[in-house]
């Protein structure tokens, strides 16, 4: 049976005349990877705050694991692990020392030694925090986002600054943590990254949740139709949208008796999908207020 990890209703921020929150409904069942993806200002930091129990809310409801993140207590704090945005570890400790001392802030944490294997630093355990690449300290964040063994990991664009491969790697470790049934929700501007780590996800616009679903779900809802490219020896390069693009192929071949010059068919991505959304629905609430 799966429970709900994160439920909110309603839910609405203001900061002086800005309407960062407009509405926002989100549900993220336990175990799932949930991945919110919007233009700049759309919400997505404020949301995530909100959820850590960092940033009071105007109205709305909101519940995280089981109680409401602006009044739950030092327990709650314990089965939620935090990346945050800014690099949290101090510069003088080395990176062993930085994840032991954090270990004792909670009950029942992860072992410090497999922790830093988890997330590949084990080549670095004697260098201190400031000696270390962008990649690193990020992975040394999120070190300390897991050594509390969390029942929910929260990432604010946990992969910006990473170099292809240690986006990659970083892939992989939350793959790692989805399968040992840790809830990770993570904010990110990479749809590629979205499209690799999400079960679900949800694309916030203007302080509202514009779509939401699986990334296939959100292709076939939002994105355009499938294109048939190929090459006419005559005209040269040609295209076709459409819905049914075997029966497009099925035309070409019988006109080509043969090898379709140049074929190739492009699907709608998940870039379609979020390019349509956030053009549609603009950045922060508050621009669309402007707009109006
Ligand atoms: N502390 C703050 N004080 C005033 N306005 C703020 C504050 N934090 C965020 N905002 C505004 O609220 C809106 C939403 O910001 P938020 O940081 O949640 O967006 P975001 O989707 O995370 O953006 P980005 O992708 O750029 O990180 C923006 O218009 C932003 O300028």
């Amino acid at each position: 049976m799966t429970h709900q990890a994160v439920r909110v209703r309603g839910l609405r921020k203001r900061y002086g005349a800005i309407t960062a929150l407009d509405g926002v409904d989100l549900d993220i069942q336990q175990g799932e990877v949930f991945g919110i993806l919007g233009p700049n200002g759309a919400g997505k930091s404020t949301t995530v705050e909100i959820l850590q129990g960092h940033r009071d809310r105007d109205t709305g409801d909101v519940n995280v694991l089981g109680q409401d993140p602006g009044s739950a207590g030092r327990d709650w704090r314990s089965r939620i692990g935090i990346v945050w945005q800014d690099e949290s570890a101090p510069a003088e400790l080395t990176v062993e020392e930085t994840v032991h001392h954090f270990a004792r802030y909670y009950p029942r944490p992860r072992d410090p030694d497999e922790v830093i294997a988890l997330v590949g630093l084990e080549a670095k355990v004697r260098s201190r925090v400031k000696a270390l690449s962008g990649g690193q300290r990020r992975r040394l964040d999120v070190a300390l986002g897991v050594i509390g063994d969390p029942e929910l990991l929260l990432l604010d664009e946990p992969t910006t600054g990473f170099d292809p491969v240690a986006r990659r790697q970083f892939w992989e470790l939350i793959r790692k943590l989805a399968a040992e049934g840790t809830t990770i929700v993570l904010t990110t501007h990479y749809l590629e990254e979205a499209e690799e780590l999400a079960d679900r996800l949800a694309v916030i616009a203007a302080g509202r949740v514009a779509a939401e679903g699986t990334p296939a779900e959100l292709r076939d809802r939002y994105g355009s139709l499938a294109t048939v490219h190929w090459t006419d020896p005559g005209t040269g390069p040609c295209s076709e949208e459409t819905a049914t693009p075997t029966r497009t192929v099925a035309a070409l071949m019988r006109r080509f008796d043969g090898e379709i010059p140049g074929l190739r068919i492009a699907r709608p991505t998940l870039e379609d999908v979020y390019l349509r959304l956030s053009g549609q629905f603009g950045g922060t609430a508050a621009d669309e207020e402007n707009a109006r």
